[in-house]
């Protein structure tokens, strides 16, 4: 007997495209509750246009966009509204208001919780600080007194700020040293476990993709081309797939892992 998976986010039949280029097309994809989907595919095949398409920055010519059960293209205004305190995102740089302080930026999405007082609010963001190992201190700290990792840790505390179901997170690691890359692979996972959050992943790292992912979406040819697991993904026939999880780079990732 197949275990039934609850699935988070639904794409169906999406098409995106921009003057005469299509980006996707006829594009279909589950996410499960509970996993980290690493979202990879070359340069230019949509990946972050993908991310918007589901957070509704961008928004498709065709196709169904169900996520948590809301049908968000033919529910409208009202299916967004209840699912937009349900997920955070996190772009590359963090995105961060750069004339707020670190606590400011984290209160951000707060203020449109309802009865909720100054005190609290800036008691519940020092926690999603915390939570994303950035000491007390930084909470007053500007933006650009900070490092690039701890930029995109604040970032992340504010994508985490509602306790949101689902957390978007776009090139997360990119700019960071390997290092500081290789904590925030594990920030993410540690957080993805204990709070059982559901995290979609678009990376061009394949050290993050062996490190924490537990299933990988390969967009190519305007949709996705396959999903599954990494081991998965080593069996598929498709010479860019074959090459990017067979190349150096994903062999000394899987060496890294420990599973040479
Ligand atoms: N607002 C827009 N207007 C016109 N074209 C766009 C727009 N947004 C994205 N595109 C185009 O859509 C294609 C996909 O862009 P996207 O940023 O999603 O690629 P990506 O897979 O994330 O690439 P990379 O890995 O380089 O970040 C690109 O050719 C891009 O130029």
């Amino acid at each position: 007997m197949t275990e039934e998976r609850d699935v988070v986010i639904r794409l169906r039949g999406i098409h995106n495209q921009f003057g005469r280029q299509v980006v996707h097309h006829d594009l279909d994809l589950d996410v499960y509750r509970g996993e980290i989907l690493g979202v990879v595919g070359g340069s230019g095949t949509g990946k972050s246009v993908l991310l918007k398409t589901i957070v509704g920055l961008q928004t498709p010519q065709a196709g169904e966009i169900e996520v948590l059960g809301y049908d968000l293209r033919r529910g409208g205004e009202e299916a967004r509204d209840k699912v937009d305190d349900r997920w955070g995102v996190m772009f590359q740089d963090g995105a961060l208001f750069s004339s707020l302080t670190v606590r400011e930026n984290v209160e951000v999405p707060l203020k449109h919780v309802p009865d909720l007082d100054p005190g609290t609010r800036a008691a519940l963001a020092d926690l999603k600080i915390s939570m994303v190992g950035l000491s007390w201190s930084a909470g007053d700290k500007y933006p650009s007194e900070l490092s690039g990792g701890m930029r995109k840790r604040a970032g992340l505390a504010r994508a985490l700020a509602l306790d949101p179901d689902i957390v978007f997170l776009d090139e997360p690691t990119a700019g960071l040293d390997p290092i500081g890359a290789a904590a925030f692979d594990q920030l993410i996972h540690g957080l993805s476990r204990s709070l059982g959050l559901t995290v979609f992943l678009v990376t061009h790292d394949l050290d993050t993709l062996y490190a924490v992912c537990d299933r990988v979406a390969v967009l190519a040819e305007q949709r996705v081309l396959v999903s599954g697991t990494i081991e998965e993904m080593g069996r598929v026939d498709h010479p860019w797939v074959h090459d990017y999880f067979h190349g150096p780079r994903a062999r000394a990732a899987l060496t890294a892992k420990g599973e040479t």
